[in-house]
C-alpha cells in the first residue's frame, strides 16, 4: 500500500511515512505465530487465545478515545499505534490479511456516508 497517510513533525523536519508500514508489521506479526511467547509479544498474545486480543484491543481503544476527549494529542498518536498494532494481531488471530480490509476501503472510496446510509434506509 503505497498511500502516503501521516506526515510526522519530527523537529524542525517533516518525515513523511507509508502506509506500507502496517503491511510490514503485520508480515511480523504473522511470522511470530511460532515464536516462544517469552521472546515475542505477538507470540505471547496470540497464545493467550481469540478473548485476549479481542480484549487487548477492546482496552486499547478505550485509552486511545480517552486521549481524544481529552484533547491530548501527543498521547492520542501513541495510543493510536497501539491500537493498530493490536487490530493487526487481532486480524492475524482471525485469519483477516491486510489487503481484504485496503480492498474494502477502496470499495468504499468516493462513496459518501450520508448517502450510503440513506440507500440503507430505503432498503430497511
Ligand atoms: N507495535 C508493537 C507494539 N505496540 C505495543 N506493544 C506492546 O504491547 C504491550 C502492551 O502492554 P500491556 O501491559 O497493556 O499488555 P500485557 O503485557 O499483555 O498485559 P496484560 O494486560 O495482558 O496483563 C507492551 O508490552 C508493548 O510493548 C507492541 N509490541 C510489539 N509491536 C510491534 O510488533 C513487532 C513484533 O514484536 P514482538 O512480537 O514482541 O517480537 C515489534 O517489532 C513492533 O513493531
Amino acid at each position: 500500500m503505497k498511500k502516503q497517510i501521516l506526515d510526522t513533525l519530527s523537529g524542525a523536519s517533516i518525515q513523511t511515512i507509508d502506509a506500507s508500514v502496517l503491511d510490514r508489521l503485520y508480515q511480523t506479526v504473522e511470522s511470530r505465530r511460532d515464536t516462544d511467547p517469552a521472546l515475542s509479544h505477538s507470540a505471547r498474545l496470540l497464545s493467550r487465545g481469540k478473548r485476549k486480543v479481542a480484549q487487548k484491543f477492546g482496552e486499547e481503544a478505550v485509552e486511545c478515545l480517552i486521549e481524544a476527549v481529552a484533547g491530548n494529542k501527543r498521547e492520542l498518536i501513541g495510543e493510536s499505534a497501539d491500537v493498530l498494532y493490536h487490530l493487526i494481531v487481532m486480524w492475524v488471530d482471525a485469519g483477516v490479511a491486510p489487503d481484504e480490509v485496503w480492498h474494502e476501503l477502496q470499495r468504499r472510496e468516493g462513496t459518501s456516508g450520508v448517502a450510503e446510509k440513506a440507500a440503507r434506509q430505503k432498503i430497511s
